[in-house]
């Protein structure tokens, strides 16, 4: 007999009942991923072990994509964030010392920051070598794409008793500067209001 016919009272029937439940749970729901309609680009560089891809896992909550160019197996991992309502990609390069490439992956950050149309380069530089880090920040702003220094691991610094004065940092360099601790996810929302300020905001429209 078939369930439906079955009385209210029948065990039969709820146990039917429930399995329909149970596997309309079970069934992997197929939906169509939206397509992504990225509004601006910000790349992360910096040296080796600065913290760039913990930087880029806080900022966009996980890695998702990674990109090479031909003959390169060095990779560039992207993701979006949403900064002033729009969906920016954020890119994470891998470590260069300097724009002059010795390594496979300072040839591929290179090209990077060269091919890709970008609103934003955030330098990502240790707190506890400042001044050594400074050399790429200069030769990246020659490069004339807007730059952000991002001094991330304030938190060690100031166990070492290194205190970086921000102000004072963006005065001397004439740029943006985010003192930041991606470990302990200080300093992200700072970074993140500094940030939108380089992302394109189209004028309001009235219609009268
Ligand atoms: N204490 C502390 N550790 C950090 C911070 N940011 C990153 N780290 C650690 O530093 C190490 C290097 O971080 P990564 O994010 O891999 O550095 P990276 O710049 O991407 O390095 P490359 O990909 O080799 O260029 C990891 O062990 C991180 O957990 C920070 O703010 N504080
Ligand atoms: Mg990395």
């Amino acid at each position: 007999m078939k369930c439906n016919q079955c009385p209210d009272s029948c065990q039969n029937k709820s146990q039917t009942s429930n399995s329909f439940w149970q596997n309309l749970w079970r069934k992997p729901l197929k939906m169509k991923s939206p397509e992504v309609i990225s509004e601006g680009t910000i790349a992360l560089v910096g040296s080796p072990n600065v913290g760039k891809s913990l930087l880029f896992n806080v900022l966009t909550g996980g890695y998702t994509t990674v990109s090479n160019y031909p003959g390169t197996t060095v990779e560039a991992s992207r993701n979006y964030i949403k900064i002033a309502s729009k969906t920016i990609t954020i890119i994470d390069t891998p470590g260069m010392y300097s724009l002059i490439p010795m390594t496979e992956e300072e040839r591929f950050s290179r090209e990077l920051l060269f091919r890709e149309p970008l609103d934003l380069v955030v330098h990502v530089i240790d707190a506890k070598s400042l001044s050594r880090m400074l050399n790429l920040t200069f030769q990246l702003m020659e490069t004339q794409v807007p730059i952000l220094v991002a001094v991330n691991m304030i938190d060690e610094a100031e166990k070492l008793g290194i205190w970086v004065n921000e102000k004072q940092l963006e005065a001397s360099l004439g740029i943006p500067v985010v003192t930041l601790s991606a470990a302990q996810q200080r300093g992200i929302k700072s970074l993140t209001a500094k940030m939108a300020n380089y992302v394109h905001i189209p004028a309001l429209s009235y219609s009268y």
